[in-house]
């Protein structure tokens, strides 16, 4: 067996649940709330300025020019094409490039964003790929169960958020990171396997709790 197919045997009962979660659910029919979404993008803009540094990292800890290569490229991709998604969007709510960068970061992703990076500044490359392999693979798996719904890649609003998660491209840089977790994963020990393990399982956790805050509209309990 992989490890990526042992990782996802662990997780599978999150990633169920991440699919059936209502702002998914609702994506995939065109019902949500459009505010909603807007508080998802904002947030979730926050959240891919981050993402993008923990592929800087990978490119600190790569030990060869192919791998740097293949981070640079995630890195060059999530800024200048996902990230590019959100600036349409957030077009399309009169949002300002401005006010989307100096946006607050709900605790949810303040958090996930905190965590990332705190295992790949301290960890291994190994350990790095594990935090951001469900960021990349569980978005891939949703992009293409939502495209399997009649109709939802053509929605008028939210259409193009399908079809980006479910396009080759992003594919194909989520298929790198399953296949270089698999690789790094080669002569580990037990112990260094439930680590990645466990941080593979954080992170999918993360993933699970950020619909759960978007749909909620979820900041800090008491405002300043
Ligand atoms: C929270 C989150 N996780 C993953 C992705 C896919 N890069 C994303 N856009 N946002």
């Amino acid at each position: 067996m992989k490890f990526t197919e042992r990782l996802l045997e662990h997780v599978r009962p999150i990633w169920h649940e991440n699919h059936r979660h209502p702002f998914v659910q609702g994506i995939g029919s065109g019902t949500l709330d459009k505010e909603k979404f807007r508080f998802y993008m904002i947030q979730d803009y926050l959240y891919l300025i981050e993402y993008a540094k923990v592929f800087a990292i990978g490119v600190l800890k790569a030990r060869d020019l192919s791998t740097m290569g293949k981070f640079a490229k995630l890195l060059d991709s999530t800024i200048n094409e996902e990230m590019s998604l959100h600036r349409q969007y957030a077009a399309r709510f009169g949002i300002s490039h401005e006010e989307l960068e100096t946006a607050k970061p709900s605790p949810t992703t303040l958090a996930y964003t905190h965590y990332m990076l705190h295992v790949s500044q301290n960890g291994t490359l190994a350990e790095t790929v594990a935090a951001v392999l469900p960021c990349a693979w569980s978005y891939w798996e949703i992009g293409k169960a939502l495209n399997t719904i009649e109709g939802a890649s053509e929605h008028e609003f939210y259409g193009e958020w399908i079809q980006m998660y479910a396009s080759e491209e992003f594919g194909t840089l989520a298929k790198w990171c399953i296949d270089l977790m698999d690789e790094l994963a080669e002569g580990k020990s037990e112990t260094e396997l439930h680590d990645l393990e466990e941080i593979f399982l954080n992170t999918t956790r993360f993933e699970y709790m950020f619909w759960d805050m978007a749909f909620n509209e979820a900041m800090w309990p008491i405002d300043e």
